[in-house]
């Protein structure tokens, strides 16, 4: 009788591999877009930071990731939370979100315009000292922003799939240099970003202000999913209580990053 073959070894895991992401255009020109106060120094919106095209084209090839269900097993401390997620390290795909659209120039010198409806800074006839608004940035910030972190997360909500009440946490990470002769940064993430891909009925982001002396009840912030919206919200230490309300109809296709500052 032939030997048995013996068992190949088992091929090594194989590593998720990178998304091939679409190319992200086309995008509006970031003169068009404003970073828009919510809650100032709490929570930040960029209407249109993504073209509706775009996000078509990326909840479409979002789909074919392979997401999985959460919750797996939910840890101590976890917030409840329901919905499909995909999530990858791209130091690569993070720089270009950054780079290519509106985000770091509207972060790093245009996130004082929509303050008081019109950029007052030219009202005087004086333009505010470029390193009065470099430590504006740092203050609103907590740091020079640096970029995005490389963990990408991507989540799909259908009906009846939400994400319970939490505060996000900071974390520290290492940026891997940007070329070979650079070095990696030792950094830390201090807002939360998320982008949606969809609108939807339900699944709005609602934040929970802490109650004071002067309002007592104050009204929870509700921000509905709008194609191509992206929200920066503190983080850390900093954070509001918020959660994904349950989408009730439709999808809801979010991308989450962070900004991140060095530590
Ligand atoms: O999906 C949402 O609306 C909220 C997501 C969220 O809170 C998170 O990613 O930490
Ligand atoms: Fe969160």
């Amino acid at each position: 009788m032939a030997p048995k073959s013996k068992k190949p070894d088992p091929k090594p895991q194989p590593k998720t591999t990178t998304p091939n992401w679409p190319p992200l255009r086309p995008l509006l020109p970031a003169a068009d877009l404003t970073l828009t106060p919510l809650l100032t120094d709490q929570i930040y919106l960029i209407r249109n930071f993504l073209s509706g095209t775009l996000c078509k084209t990326y909840a479409s090839y979002l789909a074919s990731l392979p997401l999985t269900t959460t919750p797996g097993a939910p840890k101590k401390d976890e917030a409840l939370r329901v919905n499909d997620r995909f999530q990858i390290d791209d130091a690569r795909f993070a720089e270009m979100l950054w780079s290519t659209t509106a985000l770091k120039e509207l972060v790093t010198t245009r996130f004082e315009e929509d303050e008081y409806g019109y950029d007052h800074a030219e009202d005087d006839g004086t333009r505010s000292s470029s390193s009065a608004l470099a430590e504006r940035a740092r203050q609103l910030w907590g740091g020079e922003p640096l970029g995005l972190n490389p963990n990408i997360r991507i989540y799909r909500y259908s009906a009846g799939q939400f994400f319970g009440q939490h505060y996000d946490d900071a974390n520290n990470l290492t940026l891997p240099p940007p070329n070979s002769r650079s070095k990696a940064t030792p950094a830390r993430t201090t807002w939360t970003l998320l982008v949606y891909l969809t609108s939807c009925t339900g699944g709005e982001t609602i934040f929970y202000p802490e109650p004071t002396r002067a309002n007592r009840n104050p009204e929870p912030i509700a921000v509905a999913p709008e194609v191509g919206m992206a929200l920066l919200h503190r983080h850390g230490d900093h954070c509001m209580i918020h959660e994904g309300a349950e989408v009730t109809g439709g999808e809801k296709w979010v991308l989450r990053s962070d900004l991140v500052v060095p530590r």
